[in-house]
């Protein structure tokens, strides 16, 4: 196993202002979880045991002993020496406290602890040690980006990730070392894993253990601020979560556990026969996410309105796209003078924000920021923000920024463009923006502007080559087509200023009868200003 050294991590190591309690990493917290069973954990009453649901004598205990091994500190005492270590597991197990019994805690209540002390572990499968090491790096940025403190990280060189615990199962105990050696209450692993491997793995390192998609989702629910966003990202945690349901114990102690009348431990299952908790809970997600599909599509209507009314209005479309922290909303300020929260934090952006802006020739145009590109985007989050994508693929003109002081831009570059595939906007012309000039090095630069054919760089920072992007874009937008010569009346200015605004004046001069007009607009427009045509006044 390889440790990699943390070192300049995308993000500035100062990022995190210690948030305190995080809420759930990838899954709900105990209100969400609360609404969603529509029940309070704190105060729902104990579940009446169902002796049809009762499991026989035997496999009762041997489920009692699973779960007993598990989840007990004091039954693995064998493998769990370290007194600190003993006491973090105490504190996990507080969570319990929240639920009605110790045993049944769910996985959603599981990890609905702090995330604050973690180790990451990645499975480098393919590559260069380099290459493993940016990964790592990214995975640290997003941990810190989450609010939480990246203590070591270490990688495996396997040619695919041990389908029972991610990586080897020694490597696993070493892994166990490190978690020990440096007191971490988490294990963040790159890459999305299976419910099976995140309890085999949680198993023996014995601290809680989060996946990629897992940490995505967190970071998304902490920054989504709108109610279309909020929605996007609860939708794509339930479904995260859905299969992870299943977790062990979780059935199984529900179904043991109805001995008593119902204090700790005897929560048993309390649906009718034949549906257990877990059954019941799953519906009930379901059922939330067909509601919250709907309430998603109804908002996106609501822009599509919106979005339409845009271009009936003949305002050509932005799209400004990459990867996040590529400097995107700081583009979108310099180019508009708008105040979009910048910030040096992955994810800052989650909610799309339309702009007006102006070409040096004076010609309109909207401008939409969206949520920042991340390699393997998890695909419910893909699905999730399809409708910000949306905006993407619906563009004149993409601006896709890339961070040129990134130490891998290209693979932003393609990593970009495979989401600019996923929602069909490849017929969309792109300029690359290569920012961060200021602190990239020129031959990185060099190299990115030889690449790729329209591309400029700049310094959203500095302002530098800013004018050029915006003499680019006047360029690259697409032009209204039909020339027309007009002489509007004085008493129809509004008609002059909509030429002004849609088209393209090539003269103007003002005569007695008002003002006369060649110029270039959308065949709309043109048909409107035909009826000041000089030749049919002439007539
Ligand atoms: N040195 C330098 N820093 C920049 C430049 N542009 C942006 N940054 C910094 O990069 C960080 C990210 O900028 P944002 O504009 O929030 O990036 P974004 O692409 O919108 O990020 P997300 O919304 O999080 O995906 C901030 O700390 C910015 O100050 C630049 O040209 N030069
Ligand atoms: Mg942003």
């Amino acid at each position: 196993m390889t440790r990699v050294r943390r070192r300049a991590t995308i993000v500035d190591a100062a990022t995190p202002a210690v948030r305190g309690i995080l809420p759930v990493c990838g899954a709900l917290s105990e209100r969400q979880t609360a609404a969603l069973t529509d029940k309070d954990p704190m105060t729902s009453p104990t579940h009446l045991p169902q002796d049809d649901q009762r499991l026989p004598e035997g496999l009762r205990a041997d489920a009692l002993m699973e779960a007993e091994a598990a989840w007990s500190p004091g039954s693995d005492a064998d493998r769990d020496g370290d007194q600190f270590d003993r006491e973090d597991r105490a504190a996990l197990r507080r969570v319990a406290g929240l639920s009605t019994e110790l045993e049944d805690i769910t996985e959603v209540e599981y990890r609905q602890l702090r995330l604050e002390r973690v180790v990451l572990v990645g499975v480098w499968t393919s590559g260069t040690a380099r290459d493993a090491g940016n990964s790592l790096a990214e995975l640290a940025a997003l941990a810190e980006t989450a609010g939480a403190v990246v203590l070591d990280g270490v990688v495996q060189r396997r040619d695919k990730p041990d389908p029972a615990t991610y990586i080897g199962s020694g490597k696993a105990l070493e892994l166990r070392d490190i978690v020990v050696e440096s007191a971490a209450d988490t294990v963040v692993c790159d890459g999305e894993l299976s419910p099976g491997q995140l309890i085999h793995l949680e198993d023996v390192v014995k601290v809680k253990v989060v996946d990629r998609t897992a940490l995505i989702l967190d970071i998304f629910a902490q920054h989504a601020k709108s109610r279309e966003g909020k929605a996007q990202v609860a939708l794509a945690q339930m479904q995260y979560m859905l299969p992870r349901l299943r977790g062990w114990g979780q059935s199984l102690s529900r179904q043991m556990g109805g001995g008593g009348s119902g204090s700790a431990g005897g929560g048993m299952a309390t649906r009718g026969p034949g549906e257990t908790k877990i059954e019941t809970d799953r519906r009930r997600i379901r059922e939330k996410m067909a509601k919250l599909r709907r309430e998603i599509a109804a908002m996106k209507t609501g822009r599509d309105v919106k979005r339409q009314e845009r271009k009936r209005h003949h305002v050509p479309s932005v799209a400004i796209a990459g990867y996040t922290n590529a400097g995107k909303s700081s583009l979108l300020n310099r180019l508009t003078g708008a105040g979009v929260l910048v910030e040096n934090a992955l994810f800052a952006t989650l909610d799309p924000t339309v702009r007006r802006a102006e070409t040096p020739s004076g010609r309109l145009y909207t401008l939409a920021d969206t949520v920042g590109f991340v390699r393997h985007l998890p695909h419910h989050l893909v699905e999730a923000f399809r409708s910000t994508m949306e905006e993407v693929g619906d563009a004149d003109l993409i601006l896709h920024v890339v961070d040129g002081s990134h130490p891998a831009p290209e693979e932003q570059l393609v990593s970009v463009r495979e989401v600019i595939r996923d929602v069909d906007a490849t017929s969309v012309p792109e300029i690359v923006v290569i920012n961060k000039a200021d602190i990239a090095e020129p031959d990185v630069l060099r190299r990115l502007l030889r690449m790729e054919p329209r591309a400029i760089a700049v310094s959203a920072s500095t302002g530098d080559g800013v004018e050029e992007l915006k003499a680019l874009i006047d360029v690259e937008l697409p032009r209204p087509q039909v020339e027309i010569e007009a002489e509007v009346p004085y008493t129809k200015g509004a008609l002059v200023s909509r030429v002004h605004t849609e088209g393209e004046v090539l003269s103007e001069a003002h005569t007695a009868a008002g003002t006369l007009l060649k110029a270039l607009v959308h065949e709309e427009l043109a048909a409107e200003l035909r009826r000041y045509a000089p030749a049919a006044r002439a007539d």
